[in-house]
């Protein structure tokens, strides 16, 4: 599924002590060389040798000898007649005289009498000054050319040259194709070659991703073999190891999408966090972030690249796995219970109805996820059980959206029923707390390949006697193929 160029972001809502899926929004994230192919490199041990010599190319070319004060009217009479080769200035030094320059012809002007250029334009010339033609030599060697037309020649006919790579810092991330492999230090000796010294480091990925922390296997093909960066992305800088973390540059929009969704003082839990590209940039808009990752790694990263923005304030940094993770920040911890019990007990509140009851049963759901954090062989719950467990809660969630007016639409995510009854999205401004049991306003899932799956973590959760706000937005990631719709995602989490 993951080969899919498709990706839907699922956003859920939940009350208290259930996962109500209440709605979904899709987004489509979506020269003559011939020679040279057999004979510009060889086998050298079990790597190819490039022969940059092949590439040379000699031109045997005309020049005229041009006063410099003439220089700028000739290259005027003479457009269309001078060589026309990018990177290669048509008018150069003259090494017999500093007073004059010489003015290079086009491959065409075969003879020096320059009976191929009308007699009107020689006239002009010849009216300004003595037109004086000289023999003049050009090499265009490996240098002059560009990596796609050097490729072009090595590789056999009918097979693509690699167009583009991604760039993260200073290395080149290319996904050399199976019929390419024999070629593979060639290519990336010329795309090394041709991006120096941007360009230090060229990996190619091996196999395909099958770890927990979605970091590829790379080898090293040309450069040097330190993968440890520096990127930028919308004014904030992150380091990385890219040979340890996971990171993906085409995200940026992605990654800005989301943020543009959060106000300033709004909080932040980011479950699958990397080294932070939603957490920075949300806390440097003033959010206060909880970011959690399982990779040490990428949270070694994470808090180097909150420091290095500024915003190490403003971000948390957990490196655990995202289901204890979500349960250790919201769940109430024991000391709030503890002292609100007390504090009931000698308000004389009556502890047996309504609110009362929904302390006894936070005191369960305290104890069931406290169990599940607790419980190191706690398995993931397939999406089947996690889905009938949703069902309801669509019912639920659709009868707060008639209620409300909203019908359904995708705004039914950001409504909740507050403590006091009223559905009403509170401004995190009115209700600033960093107390998670008490208020998040979103929580971000981008670990595509299995996000679905932790869904359940947040059964129970929140428990509404202490929560002071509207319900989370959950940002979702999941893969889709292109064949697959909004409907068979949600239909595969109810059924
Ligand atoms: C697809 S990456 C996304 C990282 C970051 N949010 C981004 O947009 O670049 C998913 C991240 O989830 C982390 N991860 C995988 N399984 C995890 C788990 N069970 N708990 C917490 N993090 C996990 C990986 O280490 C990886 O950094």
């Amino acid at each position: 599924m993951e080969t899919t160029p498709l990706r839907s972001q699922v956003f859920f809502s939940f009350p208290q002590n259930s996962i109500p899926l209440i709605n979904f929004v899709l987004r489509l994230l979506n020269p003559s060389f011939s020679e040279l192919k057999t004979t510009a490199f060889r086998i050298q041990g079990m790597k190819m040798a490039l022969d940059e010599s092949k590439f040379d190319l000699h031109l045997k070319l005309w020049a005229i000898r041009v006063p410099r004060e003439h220089c700028k009217l000739a290259t005027r009479v003479l457009n269309g007649y001078m060589l026309d080769r990018p990177r290669v200035k048509p008018i150069t030094e003259d090494p017999t005289s500093d007073k004059t320059r010489y003015l290079i012809l086009s491959e065409n002007i075969q003879n020096p009498d320059l009976s191929d250029i009308p007699d009107e334009k020689l006239a002009e010339l010849k009216s300004l000054f003595e037109v004086e033609v000289v023999p003049y030599s050009v090499t265009l060697g490996y240098s002059y050319w560009t990596a796609d037309h050097i490729l072009k020649q090595i590789l056999p006919s009918g097979v693509e040259a690699p167009s583009s790579f991604e760039t993260i810092g200073h290395v080149a991330h290319l996904n050399i194709s199976d019929e390419l492999l024999p070629y593979k230090d060639v290519i990336a000796k010329v795309i090394y070659d041709k991006n120096y010294p941007r360009i230090q480091t060229v990996v190619n990925k091996v196999g395909t991703i099958t770890n927990e922390f979605r970091v590829p296997k790379f080898e090293v093909l040309a450069g040097k073999d330190d993968m440890e960066t520096e990127v930028k992305q919308y004014g904030a800088i992150f380091k990385l190891d890219y040979s340890l973390v996971y990171w993906n540059s085409r995200l940026e929009h992605e990654h800005l999408r989301l943020i543009s969704l959060f106000q300033p003082g709004e909080i932040i839990c980011d479950m699958f966090a990397g080294i932070g590209p939603f957490a920075i940039p949300a806390a440097q808009k003033g959010c206060l972030v909880y970011a959690n990752d399982l990779n040490p790694d990428s949270i070694r990263f994470l808090k180097i690249n909150a420091r290095i923005n500024k915003v190490d304030d403003l971000v948390h940094a957990y490196n655990m796995d995202a289901r204890k993770f979500i349960a250790q920040l919201m769940t109430v911890p024991l000391s709030s219970l503890e002292s609100d019990n007390h504090k009931f007990e000698s308000s004389g509140e009556d502890m047996t109805s309504g609110e009362g009851q929904i302390k006894l049963e936070d005191r369960n759901v305290t104890d069931e996820v406290k169990d599940k954090f607790d419980d190191n062989s706690y398995k993931l719950e397939t999406v089947e059980n996690l889905c009938s467990q949703a069902n309801a809660n669509v019912i639920t969630a659709k009868r707060r959206s008639e209620d409300n007016g909203t019908g359904g639409s995708a705004d039914v995510a950001v409504i909740a029923r507050t403590k006091h009854g009223s559905n009403k999205r509170i401004k995190s401004s009115e209700s600033f707390t960093n107390k998670p049991w008490e208020h998040v306003d979103h929580v971000i899932m981008n670990l595509p390949a299995s996000a679905l799956q932790f869904l359940d973590a947040f059964r129970g959760l929140i428990q509404r006697r202490y929560w002071k706000a509207s319900l989370p937005l959950i940002h979702c990631y999941c893969f889709m193929r292109s064949s697959e719709t909004m409907e068979y995602i949600v239909s595969c989490l109810i059924a």
